[in-house]
């Protein structure tokens, strides 16, 4: 059993590779086999998670996760703990086979079995063995049962700790997303979660709304062999920052030229604040020098040029285009529009953000030269939209984006022939034939205005530094250092925009 950080990378699996894996290790193993690991691995942490805790509870439903927990409860029942155990079916023949035998196992064992869930203090432990990899999305034309709800409820807002056997219950092992009518309808209680992944890591644990639901994650591969497919995805690790030799000069680290930060007087909406968080970002993580073009009249962001004076104004026609790395967008306004061209056709190194892939997805000609970027040999464009401006993009809503969000930045990816960064709880990156990427750093702390102006800022940074970065690795450094100097930053300090661009450093260390 290993504890999931950000530091290591990870496969992560979906519902049908996971199935996958469970049959061939099932082939392999005597019956049973598999829930009698997946039982004592819920034990053995539930007994390290709670270990003074005068009640274990454990919810077990209809399915073979409900056996998991059954299984789990004759080992606890064993161990001499207290416990109790809800089961959502009362007639164990309508279990399948594992979970019946689990199910008699635990009777066997003297484990009492009450009807409604227990009142739990903040020292005892629940065991949510409700509803795993069986879940699916469809919806059901009759509701879910009462004692289900009850006992989700119960969960949720539980002051215990909580430990979710594969998955939070409710939650969709690909998504991240709630199945229809089991979402949460209350504020989540403070008790610690955790939740304990067998055979695979999925990718609904780390993005959308996974990352809430499953609190700290643990994984057990039962010892089943590691698949023979690739995985469906990658839990991003610590990025790889070469270390920058001593007889370094500035021309080794690239420029970064930021476009955007339209001006008070263009539309009456000053946004030159967005450009100069970008360039400060990319300042302060390592770029050897830091253009910014500002769109129109920029006479409102002198004071603010005057407190960043390593930032070079420049005239949008005056910019090094073919040898300079472009972050263009932030605060860009309407005026982007008209520099769009230029820059899609002439700057090798893109990096798209805000209102510059608003203006590309009202515009057909704009879509056209951006695809078009993929036939340069050796360019990179990279996109950063928030699940808003990729629902643009795609002409969809952002719900469905939300829905699934790998598979929405895999579709932007292909159709844009661009490596994308869908911004949200667990980005993700994807790129045209790449296996995507999502970032396991990053707290609610970056849910203020202009952290995704940072984010591009830095990117910028990455992308223009030597030796030269793939576009896709240098959105993955991006996003994990991004949000891991958020996860180090001191919880009495105030955590705005500019804070976090000026704790950047070109190493990926800590420093706040
Ligand atoms: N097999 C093995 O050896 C091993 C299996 N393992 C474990 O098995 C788990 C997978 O077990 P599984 O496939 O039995 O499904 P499971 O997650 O229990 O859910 C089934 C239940 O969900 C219900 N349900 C579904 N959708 C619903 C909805 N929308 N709304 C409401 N209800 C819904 C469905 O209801 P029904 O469709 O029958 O009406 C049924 O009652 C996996 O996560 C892991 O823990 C591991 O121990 C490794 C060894
Ligand atoms: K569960």
């Amino acid at each position: 059993m290993q504890r999931i950080t950000p530091d290591l990378r990870q496969p992560l699996f979906r519902t049908q590779s996971t199935r996958t894996v469970e049959a061939e290790a099932a082939a392999r193993l005597p019956p049973h086999t598999l829930m009698q690991r997946a039982g004592a691995a819920t034990a053995r942490l539930a007994r390290a998670l709670a270990p003074h805790a005068r009640q274990v509870w454990l919810a077990c439903g209809a399915g073979n996760n409900g056996g998991d927990g059954l299984e789990a409860a004759a080992l606890l029942q064993a161990a001499g703990l207290p416990v109790a155990v809800t089961c959502l079916t009362d007639d164990p023949s309508q279990l399948p086979t594992d979970a019946r035998a689990s199910w008699q196992r635990a009777r066997n064992a003297g484990v009492r079995f009450v009807g409604q869930p227990p009142a739990l203090g903040a020292q005892d432990l629940a065991v949510d063995a409700l509803l795993g990899l069986g879940l699916t999305a469809a919806a059901r034309p009759v509701p879910p049962d009462s004692r289900l709800l009850a006992c989700l409820a119960a969960l949720r807002g539980s002051a215990a700790t909580v430990l979710h056997v594969d998955l939070p219950s409710g939650l969709l092992a690909d998504t991240g997303q709630y199945a229809p009518g089991l979402e949460p309808d209350a504020p989540p209680g403070r008790g610690a979660r955790h939740t304990l992944a067998l055979l695979t890591l999925k990718p609904g644990l780390f993005t959308a709304l996974g990352r809430d639901a499953a609190g700290d994650i643990w994984l057990d591969t039962l010892g089943a062999a590691p698949p023979t497919a690739g995985p469906d995805a990658w839990l991003a690790g610590r990025p790889d920052t070469p270390p920058r030799p001593h007889a370094s000069h500035k021309g080794r680290f690239g420029d970064v030229a930021v476009v955007g930060g339209e001006a008070l007087a263009q539309r009456g909406m000053g946004m030159t604040g967005a450009a100069l968080l970008a360039a400060s970002a990319a300042l302060h993580a390592g770029a050897g020098r830091v253009l910014i073009s500002l769109l129109g009249d920029a006479a409102d962001a002198d004071p603010a040029l005057a407190l960043q004076p390593e930032c070079m104004p420049r005239h949008f026609d005056a910019l090094p285009l073919d040898r300079a790395t472009l972050v263009a967008g932030c605060g860009g306004g309407t005026a982007i529009a008209g520099v769009l061209p230029v820059l899609l056709q002439q700057a090798p190194r893109l990096v798209l953000d805000a209102d510059a892939l608003n203006a590309i997805a009202g515009e057909a000609r704009l879509q056209r030269l951006l695809a078009a970027r993929a036939s340069q040999a050796d360019w990179a464009t990279v996109l950063t939209p928030h699940p808003l401006e990729a629902a643009r993009l795609l002409q969809c809503s952002t719900e469905a984006v939300q829905a699934d969000r790998l598979a929405a930045a895999q579709a932007l990816a292909e159709r844009l022939a661009c490596t994308v960064v869908l911004k949200g709880s667990g980005s993700v990156v994807a790129a045209p034939e790449r296996v995507p990427l999502v970032n396991p750093t990053g707290n609610a702390r970056l849910a203020t205005a202009g952290t995704g102006d940072v984010l591009a800022g830095l990117l910028g940074a990455r992308l223009a530094a030597l030796p030269p970065a793939t576009a896709f690795d240098a959105a993955a450094g991006a996003c994990w250092q991004h949000g891991q100097v958020a996860d180090d930053w001191p919880q009495e300090r105030a955590c705005t925009a500019l804070a976090l661009a000026r704790a950047l450093t070109p190493d990926a260390a800590r420093t706040v």
